[in-house]
């Protein structure tokens, strides 16, 4: 509390110096007071001056460049903005639910110092933005700053177009569709592995009518061993429950990282977006979690991924052990090796991208199936359905393989994608749990964004376009755009898998990558992994649900889920927030 009431004082201090002083300049050269004011040239003038410079630049925008000001919106405050609606949600999607239904497909919101967020939802808006206009919209300084931080210089970082044009032709090869499908055997291993597990060391033989499991602690495992070994050939041994750094590192870094913000390192974030990357870096030397922990990460995947570069590197250059390898780090580093020696990728950016497929491919997929579970353990109708539709298939893959000594013993691609029920779960739980619920992005030239349904502004001027200015930011509402009734049908507040069975779907405009859904982002900065994740997510939970009944905790267990803002959706329980990320389910062995 003290030490909130020092940083509060130091910022109002640092305000009213910008407002009351006079310049900096005129104050060095009056001797007296030379010494006083070198002194505190470092603790009031830079905030200062930045402040300053915010408002100068904001009063510019305001007057001078297309303003959004007339976009109805909700109210907010001059400091904070919207932050609290946007950072403290009960659950994810609550503020944009409530302003979609307030405001329409597009609505204003603030963040600190009165800066305009245009929130988007309209699927005309998502395509010209993910489809029609190239780069041009970028991601935001804190976004950067943070995968910095994280991971260093990787796909997920390159701030101009042509630096990630670069990384994602070295990285496309290793997520071709030939080459995913060959890693099912290997996520198959892992889901039975993980199956085995659950009945053998967590589920005890007495109790018979279920037991208590943290299911998000054992998805998250098993996707963690997986990303290892396709990825790197590694073998991170999660699931055998041996230490490692990494998974320790990874443990809670969203909650570590992103839970509930004090409110003055959001106004901190939000003069981010005023200087220059370069400068930012130095944020990891602030003594906050939030800016220490992701360096902890960053050194001990860096040690980890240094030896394994260094190996992939030399095994391509082995025409023999070419051949053989398919993870995805081998076919990465032959592809850099075959560039262009200009346009390849060094070595610090390949670590950087083992960070980053640990970091984008790991608890994305642990978080959707832990949602996708709670789901069928609310909707038991749906469960049995699912189980019968992998019982009908394993025995036609019995028959298929009656006879033979060495068949295909266990499902295939074209056994998974047969199955109509299990398609329609996965897609229903992408679109009613989209992950990444939301993206920030920045306009980075002037432009007029089209929209699908007029909207009405506070001026009563009915407009069906946006003009907007370079540097306007935008948040990409993925959680609302998958909810929009006149799309998903008029229950698309409810999970229900038969709308994708049904075809009771209604897409005017070509949007996501994957059932036209946005959970994996669109166009050229769509999600990398979108197919890897899917192959994945159905050979697990189609091992679960052949295995497993799952149920959700009886009333009055202090077992309430909530949806958790942490930058990527995670499961809470509410009121037991300090434990982490966490989703309880019942468990009985089939
Ligand atoms: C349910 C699972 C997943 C979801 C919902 C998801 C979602 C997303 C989204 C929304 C983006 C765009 C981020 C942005 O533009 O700021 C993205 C990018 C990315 N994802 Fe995924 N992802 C998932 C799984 C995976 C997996 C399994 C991998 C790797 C094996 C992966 C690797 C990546 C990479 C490398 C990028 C950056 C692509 C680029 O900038 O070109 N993701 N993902």
């Amino acid at each position: 509390m003290e030490r909130r009431g020092l940083a509060r004082f130091a910022a109002i201090k640092s305000l009213s110096v910008a407002l009351t002083s006079e310049s900096a300049s005129l104050c060095l050269f009056r001797k007296p007071l030379t010494i006083l004011c070198s002194i505190m040239s470092a603790t009031t003038y830079i905030p200062a001056a930045l402040l300053l410079f915010v408002g100068c630049y904001l009063l510019f925008r305001r007057f001078f460049r297309y303003s959004i000001k007339h976009i109805r919106g909700p109210t907010s405050s001059f400091l904070r903005g919207n932050m609290r609606d946007f950072s403290y949600q009960t659950n994810v999607g609550d503020m944009d639910f409530r302003f979609t239904k307030d405001y329409g497909l597009v609505w204003r919101m603030e963040a600190p110092f009165g800066q305009d967020i245009l929130a988007i939802a309209d699927p005309k808006a998502l395509q010209h933005m993910f489809h029609k206009s190239g780069y041009n919209y970028g991601k935001n300084a804190d976004f950067l700053v943070v995968t910095n931080l994280l991971i260093g210089k990787s796909i997920l970082y390159s701030p101009s177009g042509h630096i990630h044009a670069r990384h994602r032709k070295v990285m496309n090869p290793a997520f071709s569709a030939p080459q995913l499908r060959s890693f099912l055997p290997l996520f198959r291993r892992s889901a039975i592995k993980l199956c085995q597990l659950l009945k053998e060391d967590v589920l005890q033989e007495s109790v018979s009518d279920g037991q208590l499991v943290a299911m998000n602690k054992w998805l998250s495992r098993t996707t963690l061993d997986i990303i290892g070994e396709s990825a790197f050939q590694f073998e991170f041994g999660a699931l055998d429950n041996s230490k490692n750094e990494v998974s320790e590192v990874y443990e809670n870094l969203f909650m570590k990282t992103r839970m509930d913000p004090p409110i003055l390192d959001t106004i901190f974030r939000a003069t981010w977006q005023f200087l220059p990357l370069k400068l930012l870096e130095f944020v990891k030397y602030l003594p906050r979690r939030e800016y220490s922990s992701p360096g902890v990460m960053k050194r001990v995947v860096d040690k980890v991924a240094s030896s394994l570069v260094d190996q992939a590197i030399q095994d391509a250059e082995s025409i023999e052990i070419e051949k053989g390898k398919k993870d995805v780090m081998s076919v990465l580093v032959r592809a850099n090796m075959s560039e262009n020696p200009s346009l390849r990728l060094s070595k610090k950016e390949m670590m950087a991208q083992m960070g980053a497929l640990i970091l984008a491919g790991h608890e994305t997929t642990a978080n959707t199936l832990a949602w996708m579970l709670w789901e069928l353990a609310k909707h038991s109708y749906f469960q049995n359905r699912l189980r019968d539709e992998i019982r009908d298939k394993r025995k036609d893959i019995n028959s298929r393989n009656a006879g033979t000594v060495i068949g295909n013993v266990d499902f295939s691609i074209d056994d998974l994608e047969s199955m109509p029920f299990l398609q329609a779960v996965v897609k229903e739980t992408m679109r009613f749990h989209p992950i990444a619920y939301h993206l920030i992005r920045v306009a980075k030239k002037d432009d007029v964004i089209p929209l699908s349904k007029p909207i009405t502004t506070s001026n009563r001027d009915v407009i069906d376009q946006v003009p907007i200015a370079k540097g306007q930011n935008v948040l990409v509402s993925i959680c609302a755009y998958n909810r929009i009734k006149e799309i998903w049908g008029e229950d698309a507040d409810e999970f229900n898998p038969m709308r994708f069975i049904e075809g009771r779907i209604k897409h005017e405009f070509k949007v996501g990558m994957y059932a036209n859904l946005m959970t994996f982002s669109a166009g050229m900065r769509g999600c990398i992994g979108w197919r890897f994740s899917l192959i994945e997510i159905q050979a697990i939970i189609v091992a679960l649900v052949e295995n497993f009944e799952f149920a959700v905790p009886p009333k009055g267990q202090n077992t309430e889920v909530v949806r958790k803002p942490l930058g990527l959706m995670s499961p809470m329980v509410k009121g037991r927030q300090s434990e982490g990320v966490l989703m309880p389910l019942v468990v009985k062995v089939l």
